[in-house]
């Protein structure tokens, strides 16, 4: 609770209805003493710094107010309500330079306080510890995870996140945990508009989903630039579980060509759209199948529809639209345009450098899809990938006695499930941790060509 050295800044006790949220009870008035300043000398009491320790400072409160009582002068607000409780030089200060002390109030009401103070003051005492403070916001719509003591008084928490959040209209609180296939969960509307369809921006680029169909989480915010970090303009990227883009489409932005999978429709959909949106379509295909297929078709499928060459960064829009100006005030002029200079063709790209699989509950065990992806396939395909694709694959760790086993238990898992040793560029990052004893990392490792060009075998024998 904020105490102010004199003055007690904290809501009130809260005394209205807990059925709802009477915002009228949240007033407070604080007495304080004001000096009374001719305008030219306010200055000298605000900079001043025998007034350092005298002058009113709380947040969000003006120090200086008009005297409604006296048009000529100012009132510079203290933080006493009392005169003796004045340091002595900044009482000398103000007897010299002001025309006097008078009373003031300073009145804060609902709009004052924080969500998080209102909502500590309007709760019953034995739930104020740990009550809710934090909401994760996507696009519009900001979503809690209520604990059961406080599902009483969700609407009025939902009603407070609003009015508190300009930019939020929609607020939903998380029903359960994630548990379908396609990882969305399922949410209710605590308050403002039933609008789901949410305008989100991350690295740079919008994305639209509709938040009750399809996954999406901002904490992988850091993970999806990680990774797309990793990338070159020129690599063409495989994302076998690519949700509505977070990989996909900034890779696309990038220069990367994408072949973008979700088994989702509503991720795939979004999926399209946000390529648009984004205006990568020409290098990002969205496809939408179970991502074992996916794996085992991707590199087949660049190699017969190439993606055009990497020649460079794109022109944003409004280099584009100051380019088209410059050409129109040409034309107009009626001087000769510049012809352009054609680019040199660049080398068309039909060989996957990345795969990224993102589903952390079971990507592993997608792993035996890769067993022979490159074998059996035209002599030139299979000399393109002199070099194998880097995978990057989520997971979770299982419950095990330390961090060491829990990493060792990582690559056991994956090397079984692709059925070789991983020896080449392996390494893995922990991204974040979910639960106790549950962390999520990503291991990241080149595909072993003996597992790539197996021959004859699409299935992992062991299962
Ligand atoms: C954890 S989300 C990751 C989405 C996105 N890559 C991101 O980082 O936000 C996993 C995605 O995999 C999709 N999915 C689940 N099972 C799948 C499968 N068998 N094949 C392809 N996609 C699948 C889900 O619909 C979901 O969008």
């Amino acid at each position: 609770m904020s105490r102010h050295l004199f003055l007690d800044v904290s809501p009130p006790p809260y005394l209205g209805s807990r059925e709802q949220l009477d915002k009228s009870a949240f007033r407070k008035t604080l007495p304080v003493l004001a000096a009374r300043v001719q305008p030219d000398k306010v200055g000298r009491f605000l900079k001043g710094d025998v007034m350092k320790r005298a002058i009113l400072d709380i947040p969000k409160v003006r120090t200086v107010a008009p005297d409604l009582a006296n048009e000529g002068t100012r009132l510079v607000l203290l933080r006493m309500s009392r005169e003796a409780d004045i340091p002595s030089d900044a009482l000398e200060f103000i007897k010299k330079e002001s025309n006097g002390l008078v009373t003031y109030d300073v009145d804060l009401d609902y709009n004052y306080w924080t969500s998080d103070e209102i909502l500590h003051s309007f709760l019953p005492e034995d739930i104020r510890q740990g009550a809710p403070s934090g909401f994760a916001i996507v696009g519009h719509i900001a979503h809690l995870n209520l604990n059961d003591e406080y599902l009483p008084y969700k609407h009025i928490i939902g009603e407070l996140v609003l009015d508190k959040n300009p930019r939020v209209r929609t607020v939903v609180n998380k029903l359960n945990s994630i548990d379908n296939q396609f990882r969305f969960f399922k949410m209710e509307l605590l308050a403002g508009e039933p609008d789901y369809v949410v305008e989100h921006h991350e690295s740079d680029c919008r994305f639209l989903f509709d938040f009750t169909k399809v996954y999406w989480n901002s904490r992988l915010h850091t993970e999806h630039e990680r990774l797309v970090q990793l990338f070159k303009p020129e690599d063409v990227v495989a994302d076998v579980f690519a949700g509505v883009g977070p990989f996909a489409i900034p890779a696309g932005a990038k220069g990367c060509a994408v072949l973008a999978n979700d088994l989702n429709p509503e991720s795939a959909k979004y999926l399209a759209i946000n390529a648009t949106n984004n205006r990568v379509e020409d290098i990002v295909r969205v496809f939408c199948e179970d991502g074992r297929e996916f794996i085992k078709e991707a590199a087949l499928r660049a190699w017969t529809a190439p993606f055009p060459g990497y020649t460079g960064p794109k022109p944003s829009r409004s280099q584009e639209d100051k380019e088209r100006r410059r050409l129109q005030k040409l034309k107009a002029e009626g001087k000769t345009l510049p012809t352009s200079i054609p680019e040199s063709p660049a080398e068309p790209r039909r060989k996957i450098s990345h795969f990224v699989m993102n589903l952390p509950d079971s990507a592993i065990e997608f792993l035996d899809a890769f067993r022979g992806i490159l074998a059996d396939k035209d002599p030139d395909f299979r000399r393109t990938y002199n070099i194998t694709p880097m995978i990057h694959c989520h997971c979770f760790t299982r419950e095990v006695e330390s961090v060491a086993t829990a990493e060792n238990d990582i690559y056991k898992r994956v090397e079984e499930k692709l059925g070789a040793p991983l020896t080449s560029e392996v390494s893995l990052q922990f991204v974040r941790s979910v639960a106790p004893n549950k962390d999520m990392y990503c291991i990241s490792f080149r595909l072993p060509p003996e597992v790539a060009f197996l021959s004859g075998i699409q299935e992992n024998p062991r299962r």
